[in-house]
């Protein structure tokens, strides 16, 4: 009789079956495309306390009873990175379990928050585009539109465009120009001689800051002082919550024979702890919205992630009497000071005379 565990005998086995495959290659996608995304995911308090806590997300108003109330919450709210993190995670089965990265994502915004926990999201995809990558002729270029709903009520809860790197079945040939490196090398690059740091956290301290900057050679920037090293738990544990099946953060095997020849840290985990640095310092009323995030280089087990911070704009008008609009430019860098993430985030701030 045949001892299937032999290990001669099983190598010989391994060899000769059919693998049954999980994902979608770059040439199963095509413009207008419709995905209904299987796998349902309820919020919970567990999954969203887990986030905030290993994501340095400390802020009360998602903790606290008392503190929700006092920023106009009935309970401590799902955190808006989380619900995105959940969001996109549910996707990946779908859309990039194949491999490749997660290159960005613009028009990220929030139609149906706040969201509590208990509620069901439901998330669909569409294909918005399919593109052809100059410089990587093993991939090509899809970008989606994903749309997180309540199950229950249909309502939008979390939006966004989103483009990874996919593999295709076969390497097509490219000019191996890079789009990306030609447009790096026409611009000039402009630095201010004087950088402002705001006084404290609030509406005002912004403002005020941005006027000192205005008419002089000067930005208001300055970097956050946590830090948080990537550890099993940011690397492999938090993307499996969300149910994200992306090899990238939990099959070593695989991923020691890939550009980054080692698992590396869920897009969504490396811009949600960049911030929590950004927000410790600062008095949140209401996230609005997130564009042009990109992925510049992998962060991986033992990488450092750090913050920095540019205030870009801020406006008296919000959604309440309490707080005025800011526009950030955050980005997250390594312990080596290599930028792995940057993004535009819109956020209420609260005003410091209420
Ligand atoms: C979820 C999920 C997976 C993850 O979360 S993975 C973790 C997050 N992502 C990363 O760690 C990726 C970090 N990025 C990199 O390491 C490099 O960008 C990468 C992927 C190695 C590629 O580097 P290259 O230097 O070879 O190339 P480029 O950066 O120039 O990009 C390659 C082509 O992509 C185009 N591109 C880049 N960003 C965007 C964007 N935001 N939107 C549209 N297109 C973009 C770029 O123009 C290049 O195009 P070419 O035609 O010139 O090839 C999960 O799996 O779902």
């Amino acid at each position: 009789m045949t001892d299937w565990t032999d290990p001669d005998t099983f190598a010989q086995a391994l060899e000769q079956v059919e693998t049954k495959e999980k994902g979608n290659c770059f040439e199963d996608f095509e413009e207008g495309d419709l995905i209904e995304h299987d796998p349902g995911l309820t919020l919970t308090q567990f999954g969203n306390e887990q986030w905030m806590s290993q994501t340095l997300n400390h802020d009360p108003a998602y903790w606290r009873a008392d503190a929700a109330a006092e920023r106009g919450f009935e309970e401590p709210p799902v955190h808006p990175d989380y619900l995105t993190a959940a969001t996109l995670g549910i996707t990946v089965e779908d859309l990039s379990e194949k491999g490749g990265y997660f290159l960005g994502r613009t028009d990220v915004r929030f139609p149906g928050t706040p969201v509590y926990t208990g509620t069901e999201l439901h998330v669909e995809s569409e294909v918005v585009n399919t593109a052809t990558s100059s410089s990587r002729p093993e991939y090509g270029i899809v970008s989606w539109r994903t749309r997180g709903k309540d199950a229950e009520t249909g309502d939008v809860l979390c939006s966004y465009e989103r483009t990874n790197m996919i593999p295709r079945r076969e390497p097509v040939a490219t000019d191996g120009s890079g789009a990306a490196a030609a447009e790096a090398e026409d611009a000039e690059p402009e630095f201010p001689e004087e950088f402002i740091a705001p006084e404290g956290g609030y509406f005002e301290d912004f403002a005020e800051a941005l006027e000192d900057a205005d008419d002089e050679n000067a930005a208001v920037a300055y970097r956050h002082e946590r830090g948080r090293t990537q550890d099993d738990v940011t690397v492999a544990q938090l993307p499996l919550s969300t149910l994200n099946t992306a090899k990238q953060h939990h099959n070593v095997d695989v991923m020691s024979d890939s550009p980054s020849g080692d698992i590396v840290t869920y897009g969504d985990v490396t811009r949600s702890t960049a911030l929590g640095h950004a927000r410790s310092d600062e008095r949140t009323w209401r996230e609005v919205g997130f564009d042009d995030e990109s992925f510049h280089t992998f962060v991986a087990v033992g990488d450092t992630v750090y913050a920095f911070t540019r205030v870009i704009e801020a406006e008296e008008t919000a959604s309440s009497d309490e707080a005025g609009t800011v526009t950030f430019q955050h980005i997250a860098f390594n312990q080596d000071d290599e930028p792995v993430y940057s993004g535009t985030r819109t956020a209420e701030i609260r005003k410091r005379s209420n």
